[in-house]
């Protein structure tokens, strides 16, 4: 487990007039102040993905000049910050004060007040970030407020945690891995691993193992046996083997089955394993692999050299993917099937925005009102009347997706720490292991299947590698449905009906890609898309921004959109300015 002190804090700069004999005497307790009102914002909303709550640092004194400067910056490396946000009720000297650390993401809140000018300040100090090509988020509020007023406006605070979800998002995924168990799967570009857009993008690099490391471990018994024989009871108590919709003369025999049921079970823990380490491990005289391979994200290729004469690992990716195991209800490890890196690391942005489980899925069918029509009978209507997208994999869509979880009474996907025994264990009632569709994979496994409960906001989004380009991200926002059960059956029956479906719905504006949902489909960039809980695509967008990483879709409103300051300077429309930004400052890393 990562301890608390591992995860990066945000660094909290009060910046102050240095001119002593009156001036700043006089304003160093309403700084300081400021700073205070910030850390206690960012300490009880924002939570590490342990549960715990963000950690701010307050540079010792205020900075008046670049001494001052230089002591902070000093402070916050020691202790592991990650991004700073400066704060001023006044004016202060730009350049002299400025935070110059060349990956931290930055950004400057100037207190809206007359006595003293603190937007002044933060427009002469975006000023000079934007002419050393060190970008910016700028921050002040909309009405002006009194010098001694310390309560931080609602509009201030929402972009306070903006930036700062985003950039801890930055810092956490900056020194960790993606790992890669396996090759290409399929021929899916996604699981061509590419490791400059790691190193150079996100400040990650890439491990990779064979699959047979996976066999290496079951053979040699490298696992916690005690910890195997509860993971097997557990899961013969919860997990509801479903349906064997194999033709007779291809279905395992019962005996099969249960070897296959142990077999699934020793690889989620061993995925595990080679992604966190386990100490146990040390303790069995394996040293090394106690280790791991300090991944916060990984991807199982599976198909084909694996899946075709071994079990697959759906049932490994679908319970890692959740929030809740034979360890209790415990924070999500982000798994990738068929080792889609991008797909992985999209999933990475929303968890690390969120602390929620994702859904990994196909994009797989637009489903037309006519067509619907056609093959049901039914006219679409309400939220499904311009259509829907059918999402669709076996595997890593998290049990969590299946919306057993509620916050008033709405069907929803929470922070690990938020959900109860019961929402736990009715998302489990939700879904039931089908023995895998042999045709695809000849070694069988067991596929999780459940149908998501409709009601959900979501934020569908993608990473996309485009040679010429780099990454792009796309984003689009919406609703899950429910269809009406007739309906359902129809639809979902002429698929993988052992596979777990959501029926997305993405919020159309009548313009570009969201001209209607069937473009949004015909224009997503890839197989595969993660899907979040809640509307978060301006927080994709902010994050997006930091790594510098154009977004090319999206269909999120102008006034919920945060980048930095020197965005604007590109030019009136968004897009536009949005791409040659990103070419511009280039890979943070790179
Ligand atoms: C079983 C099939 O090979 C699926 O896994 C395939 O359609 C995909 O998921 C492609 O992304
Ligand atoms: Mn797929």
């Amino acid at each position: 487990m990562t301890k608390h002190f591992d995860y990066p804090a945000i660094g909290i700069r009060p910046v102050i007039d240095g001119r002593y004999g009156g001036v700043r005497e006089s304003l160093e307790q309403t700084t300081m102040e400021m700073a205070r009102a910030a850390a206690l914002l960012f300490e009880n909303s924002l939570h590490y993905p342990d549960g715990s709550a963000v950690r701010c640092v307050i540079a010792d004194t205020c900075i008046g000049g670049v001494t001052e400067a230089a002591a902070a910056a000093r402070k916050f490396e020691q202790q592991n910050v990650g991004l700073t946000l400066s704060v001023t009720p006044c004016w202060c000297y730009g350049s002299e004060t400025m935070d110059m650390h060349p990956t931290w993401p930055k950004a400057i809140w100037g207190f809206n007040g007359t006595e003293r000018p603190g937007a002044v300040y933060l427009a002469a100090t975006l000023a000079a970030h934007n002419q050393m090509g060190l970008p910016a988020f700028g921050i002040y509020g909309h009405d002006v407020q009194d010098l001694h007023d310390a309560s931080i406006p609602d509009d201030v605070q929402a972009k306070l945690l903006s930036f700062a979800r985003a950039g801890l998002a930055v810092a956490m995924m900056r020194g960790t891995s993606y790992l890669a168990i396996g090759s290409v799967s399929m021929g899916i570009a996604g699981s061509i691993v590419v490791p400059d857009l790691f190193r150079e993008y996100l400040g990650m690099r890439n491990e990779y193992v064979d699959s047979s490391e996976i066999l290496r471990r079951i053979e040699q018994k490298i696992y916690d046996e005690k910890e195997f024989e509860r993971a097997l009871a557990w899961t013969k108590k919860h997990c509801q083997e479903g349906e064997d919709t194999n033709a007779a003369a291809k279905q395992f025999s019962r005996e099969e089955k249960d070897e296959q049921w142990a077999f699934v079970v020793k690889m989620t823990i061993i995925i595990r394993d080679l992604m966190k380490g386990n100490p146990v491990l040390k303790e069995k005289g394996f040293p090394e692999e106690a280790q791991g391979h300090h991944a916060i994200v990984s991807g199982f290729q599976g198909q084909r050299q694996w899946t075709d004469f071994l079990p697959n690992g759906d049932f490994s990716e679908a319970i890692l993917n959740s929030s809740f195991d034979w360890n209790g209800i415990r924070a999500p490890y982000m798994v990738a099937t068929e080792n889609d890196a991008l797909n992985g690391v999209s999933m990475l942005f929303g968890y690390l925005l969120t602390n929620r489980a994702q859904i990994f899925a196909d994009v797989r069918t637009y489903w037309s009102p006519d067509a619907v029509q056609r093959v049901s009978g039914w006219k679409p209507e309400g939220e499904a009347a311009s259509g829907f997208i059918h999402l669709i994999n076996s595997g890593s869509a998290t049990l969590d997706g299946s919306g057993q979880q509620e916050e008033d009474g709405q069907p929803c996907m929470k922070p690990f720490w938020e959900i109860s025994e019961k929402e736990a264990a009715d998302c489990l009632s939700a879904t039931s292991w089908h023995p895998a569709n042999r045709g695809y994979f000849r070694g069988g496994g067991y596929s999780s299947k459940f149908v998501t409960k409709g009601g959900m906001p979501v934020t569908m989004c993608r990473l996309n590698l485009v040679r010429g380009i780099g990454p792009v991200l796309q984003i689009a926002e919406g609703t899950t449905i429910s269809l009406p059960a007739h309906v359902h059956s129809v639809l979902d029956d002429r698929t993988d009906k052992t596979w777990p479906t959501t029926w997305f719905v993405p919020r159309i504006t009548g313009q570009g890609n969201f001209r209607d949902v069937y473009t949004v489909m015909a224009n997503w960039g890839s197989n595969h898309g993660s899907i979040s809980y809640g509307h978060i695509g301006h927080e994709l967008i902010t994050l997006a921004a930091m790594l510098r990483i154009p977004v090319c879709m999206h269909n999120v409103p102008d006034e919920r959109i945060f980048r930095p300051s020197a965005w604007s300077a590109f030019g009136m429309d968004a897009e536009s300015a949005d791409y040659r930004a990103c070419d511009t400052y280039g890979a943070i890393y790179a």
